[in-house]
């Protein structure tokens, strides 16, 4: 048997043959481009290219099959972008063309103050979390998340504040769905530690609540605590801070309501139980939107609402792509698209800061393979 040393040669001289005919190959697809331009022919020809894919398993031992469809794959995507760059050369697409503009136009500094949309009352934790995001705001509260998207969409509020996930209970899906059907950007995210406490009016014991009110989010993020309560029954409302008010406002001694400490100083309610959520490290990430994409300096996150074919590999040459460019994934979520039977909406968040050479060649490259492709904004999380 050959010694280690004299097959590394062997597998080294392989490579080295298929890269120069990778190399030819390339130059190749480049004449095939410069056809295409001359015949106003489009660069992606599906029909050829699944040809290519069900031929590259023939020449190869059934085992080796699939990985040389995978690799054939790989190799029409390469020459694909390569005839893109040449036959787009100078042409910005226009989500490239959209950030540049907001990055010139973008004052360095988050603004201190403005008017901002919340959901819920005086308060609730979106309230928190814009004060996390502006010094001094000017807040309208809105019965819900909807509320939120069309007052910013509208240009009632500069900005709006809405929770996107938790750790505990997960994405707030409505949110998700709604973005689907507003016009927004991203420019701001933050984490907002979350202590759900029981508050009810003052005289009230533990013992004696017999309804106990919250938010859904709030209710799923305290599960243990109120399974242990006996003959206690639920109930969903808006919101937390919403809650809180309602138990303060009722004339009955046996109700009371999951919701922060400062809604115990608003509403004059008693803490019954302090920080019952299941899991101590109970955080929310909110997100500061805006009408107008606005990129301000020191953006490194990146959030897409993505649609893809509904074909066998669309969403592994998309992973593909973030793979190629080192782009670390910090979120992905799927959401029913309405009106279309089991095809998904992604929403991705990825870590790149937006001045990085591989947030262009992500954003210039990743269109051809969706249907769709939202840019949502490039941001920094605050503390
Ligand atoms: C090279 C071409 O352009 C694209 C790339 C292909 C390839 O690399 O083999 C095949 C089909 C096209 O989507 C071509 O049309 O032949």
């Amino acid at each position: 048997m050959a010694e280690l040393p004299e097959l590394r040669q062997d597998i080294d001289r392989i490579d080295a043959q298929i890269f120069r005919l990778f190399a030819e190959r390339a130059d190749t697809s480049e004449g095939i481009a410069a056809y295409k331009r001359e015949h106003g022919l489009p660069v992606f020809d599906p029909t050829r290219e699944r040809q290519k894919v069900a031929g590259a398993s023939e020449g190869v031992p059934a085992d080796l099959r699939t990985y040389a469809q995978v690799l054939m794959e790989l190799l029409m995507e390469a020459s694909r972008a390569r005839q893109h760059a040449l036959l787009d050369a100078g042409e910005k697409d226009d989500t490239t063309a959209r950030i540049a503009d907001a990055r010139a136009r973008t004052p360095e500094l988050f603004p201190p103050s403005s008017h901002v949309a919340c959901q819920g009352v005086e308060g609730a934790y979106s309230q928190i979390a814009t004060e996390r995001f502006f010094r001094h705001p000017s807040i309208s509260y809105f019965d819900s998340f909807e509320g939120v998207f069309r007052a910013v969409e509208q240009g009632f509020s500069d900005y709006g504040v809405l929770p996107v996930e938790n750790s505990t209970a997960g994405s707030v899906n409505e949110v998700f769905d709604l973005m689907m059907e507003h016009s927004f950007s991203v420019v701001r995210t933050t984490r907002v530690k979350i202590d759900h406490n029981l508050l009810a009016r003052p005289g009230t014991t533990l013992s004696e609540v017999r309804d106990v009110y919250s938010h859904e989010q709030a209710i799923n993020q305290c599960g243990a605590f109120l399974a242990g309560l006996d003959g206690v029954r639920v109930h969903v409302c808006e919101n937390t801070a919403m809650a809180a008010r309602q138990v303060a406002e009722s004339d009955r001694a046996d109700v009371a309501a999951l919701s922060s400490r400062s809604c115990a100083g608003l509403y004059g309610l008693d803490v019954l139980a302090e920080s019952v959520q299941d899991r101590d490290n109970n955080y929310t990430r909110f997100a500061c939107i805006s009408k107008r994409l606005e990129i301000y300096p020191g953006a490194n996150r990146t959030s897409l609402m993505i649609v893809l074919p509904h074909a066998p590999g669309s969403l592994y040459k998309l992973l593909a792509k973030f793979y190629a460019l080192d782009i670390n994934i910090l979120k992905l979520e799927s959401r029913p698209i309405p009106e279309r039977d089991f095809e998904f909406m992604f929403y991705f968040d990825v870590d790149c800061p937006v001045a990085a050479p591989e947030f262009s060649t992500l954003m210039s490259t990743i269109g051809s393979l969706c249907q769709e492709c939202r840019y949502l904004g490039s941001y920094a999380e605050v503390l």
